[in-house]
């Protein structure tokens, strides 16, 4: 499943990838399937479409079937979105609502595990530390060390201080810090490896990494709740609280599975192997599927190599142990998605692909044609490949044959998909495509929420709002406002901004003023009055965006004033609503997909300096080093109500500051 729907995270379909057939196994898949029912460990090897996951779920079903209890069955699965579609799919083969195989991804097992074992002791559940609040953590912790150039850091020559305010440092940052502590390396080792290996920039990270723990360890003692775990050690703490469970006396029974199923397990690290070998210590048989050739996580610290390892005998020195389970080998023979020629390119990729252990499964087969259309629709005409002189050709190229497939031949829309190599190329992708007039829908964007091209410029919006109504006297930058006209709520593109510009300039002038364009467009987005004397045929997109800065503006000047109550109505402003819906409901294909700003581009002034009086009350806490004070985070919330028996979405707002992004 791993290519297929982790490069799906990057490939613009709107299908659900839900595949609830119950199909007859091939030979190598019934050997798989009764393998596990009795080894105590068996890995299945697979090239993509292969049926690893058919495999997966099959067993567990099975297992299920032959008296297993449900409760007992536990599916692992790389990421929370194969996680959801494995659950479907179970959920639909077995027809069980409840009672069903717990399917999860690896940390949440592990924290599921933490859990059971605080309730044990009679203590509070711990709580996860989230991914928005540990790069929140981080970028205050950073932002306190730009506002001090660097100060005490020692970075490494060539590092200038202002690159500790950069997004794209804090996820690298955030990132090696992650993996260091999933390999329990902590900043003392960090540090120790930094001068082994001569990394200035790992002592940096070793510094700042001592100042997160110290930072988070604060919040824990003082938030009087239970453990708050790291998510980049909670398999550590499970594993060790699955081993040590009998010593720490325990009194409720240590979690246990009759048989775990990992899919995708190419996509394990260190951690998961070591939580997985756990399970296995506490009597549960183990199905591992993976494709060591597919591997798209290795940069989050994937090891792809564990699918050959846990064939070999484990060593006797325990401490030793990386990943040997002694489980008896599959490979998988049909590769039941893919035509013989588009076969043919995949085995021509996938054996370039250096590896360490037994390649025998790159050996797959298309079935054969008399079984060809058990299989799932695969391109009968197998690849073409284009070489174009430039990013604009390659687009136009997709472009072209996107629409043709779909006039030409009546493909429909949904059934195609383009995979991008980055998020970059991915926005420029979709813009080009809706230009050229082909529907997109991108699924599992990794784009977080709050720079999704639709929400970035609202919370812009608020933000300058926020600054305006605490007098600050330079609220809104010439960056940001070209950005706001720019966005889905202003509604205009390069030319029409610059046609404004030149109208401000050219009444600036007829008066006798000197101002610049960029100068006279910030002061009439700050003043709707102002915006509503413009000639007609710029005025809309000027006064819309001043009308929504100035809904900002009022909101938190209220008394009662939240986050929650600070978006809203820069929201109700942006008069978007009606007619985003009534487009969405005409059938999504014409409906607006905002210009696609990219992440970068939101200049980073469109951040707060101060915080605004809508956080005021906020409880708040600063690190030791940090200088400058926490901004609000403006994150929606809407709750679910209960009405007449049946669950609905609040309409108005939560009255509640939620915690979430910086
Ligand atoms: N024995 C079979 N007979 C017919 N179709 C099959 C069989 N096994 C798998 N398939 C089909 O092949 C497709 C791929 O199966 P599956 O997703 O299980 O493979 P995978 O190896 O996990 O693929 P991926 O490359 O996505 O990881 C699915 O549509 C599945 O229904």
């Amino acid at each position: 499943m791993s290519v297929a729907r982790d490069l799906m995270r990057r490939v613009m379909t709107t299908d659900s990838g839900l595949d609830a057939r119950r199909v007859a196994l091939d030979a190598s898949q019934q050997a798989a399937v009764a393998s596990s029912a009795v080894a105590s460990a068996t890995v299945v090897v697979g090239a993509p479409g292969t049926g690893r996951t058919t495999v997966a779920v099959e067993a567990a079903v099975q297992a299920i079937e032959e008296g297993a209890e449900p409760g007992r069955v536990l599916l692992l699965a790389a990421t929370r979105r194969a996680a959801g579609l494995l659950r479907d799919r179970v959920g639909a083969l077995t027809g069980r609502t409840t009672s069903a195989p717990m399917v999860r991804t690896p940390a949440s097992a592990a924290f599921a595990v933490l859990t059971s074992a605080a309730l044990a002791r009679h203590r509070p559940p711990p709580t996860l530390i989230t991914g928005p609040e540990q790069d929140l953590v981080l970028a205050e912790l950073l932002a306190g060390h730009a506002a001090s150039s660097g100060a005490g850091l020692d970075l490494p020559d060539g590092v200038e201080p202002s690159t500790l305010g950069l997004r794209g440092f804090r996820q690298e940052l955030r990132d090696l810090l992650m993996r260091a502590a999933e390999r329990g390396v902590d900043p003392v080792g960090l540090d120790e490896l930094a001068r082994l290996h001569d990394r200035p920039e790992w002592a940096v990270a070793a510094r700042l990494y001592e100042e997160y723990l110290d930072v988070t360890a604060l919040r824990e003692s003082s938030s009087g709740a239970g453990a708050r775990v790291d998510p980049s050690v909670v398999l550590d703490e499970a594993t060790a609280v699955l081993r040590d469970w009998d010593e720490r006396s325990l009194r409720a029974p240590r979690p246990s599975w009759s048989l775990v199923v990992v899919d995708d397990y190419q996509e394990a690290t260190a951690a998961t192997a070591g939580f997985v070998r756990q399970l296995v210590a506490g009597g549960a048989r183990v199905l591992l599927t993976g494709d060591p050739d597919s591997a798209v996580q290795t940069f989050r610290g994937a090891v792809p190599g564990l699918v050959g390892r846990a064939e070999a005998v484990p060593s006797r020195d325990d401490d030793a142990w990386s990943g040997e389970l002694s489980a008896v080998r599959v490979d998988l023979t049909t590769a039941w998605r893919q035509s013989a020629r588009l076969r043919e390119v995949t085995r021509e990729v996938t054996t370039r692909v250096p590896a360490a252990g037994a390649v025998r499964h790159r050996a797959a087969l298309a079935p054969a044609d008399e079984d060809r259309e058990r299989g799932s629709d695969g391109p009968e005409d197998g690849a073409r490949v284009a070489i174009l002189p430039g990013a604009a050709q390659e687009v136009a190229y997709v472009a072209r044959e996107l629409r043709a497939e779909h006039l030409l031949h009546g493909t429909p829309w949904r059934s195609m998909a383009v995979v991008a190599r980055s998020g970059d190329q991915l926005v420029s992708f979709r813009r080009a495509l809706v230009a050229a007039g082909v529907p997109v829908t991108t699924t599992g964007s990794d784009v977080p929420l709050r720079d999704e091209p639709a929400v970035a410029p609202l919370l812009a919006a608020a933000r300058v709002g926020a600054a305006l109504a605490d007098g600050d006297a330079d609220p809104l930058g010439v960056d940001v406002a070209a950005a706001l006209m720019t966005s889905p709520y202003g509604g205009s593109d390069a030319v029409a901004l610059r046609r404004t510009r030149r109208a401000l300039r050219a009444e600036e002038l007829a008066g006798g003023g000197g101002r610049s364009s960029e100068t006279l467009l910030v002061e009439a987005l700050l003043d709707p009055d102002r915006a509503a004397t413009l000639p007609a045929g710029v005025r809309r997109s000027v006064v819309q965006v001043a009308r929504t800065i100035a809904a900002g503006a009022a909101a938190v000047a209220r008394p009662d004033a939240d986050a929650t109550s600070v978006l809203w109505s820069v929201w109700e402003a942006s008069d978007v609503a009606d007619r985003w819906r009534g487009a969405a409901l005409a059938g999504g294909a014409g409906a607006p997909v905002p210009t696609a700003t990219s992440t970068p581009s939101w200049p980073s002034s469109a951040r707060p300096r101060r915080s605004s009086s809508a956080c005021r009350d906020r409880p708040r806490w600063r690190s030791s080093t940090t200088s400058s004070p926490r901004t609000c985070p403006p994150t929606l919330s809407r709750r679910p109500r209960r009405a007449a028996g049946r669950w609905t979405w609040s309409r108005r707002p939560v009255r509640r500051v939620v915690g979430g992004t910086s």
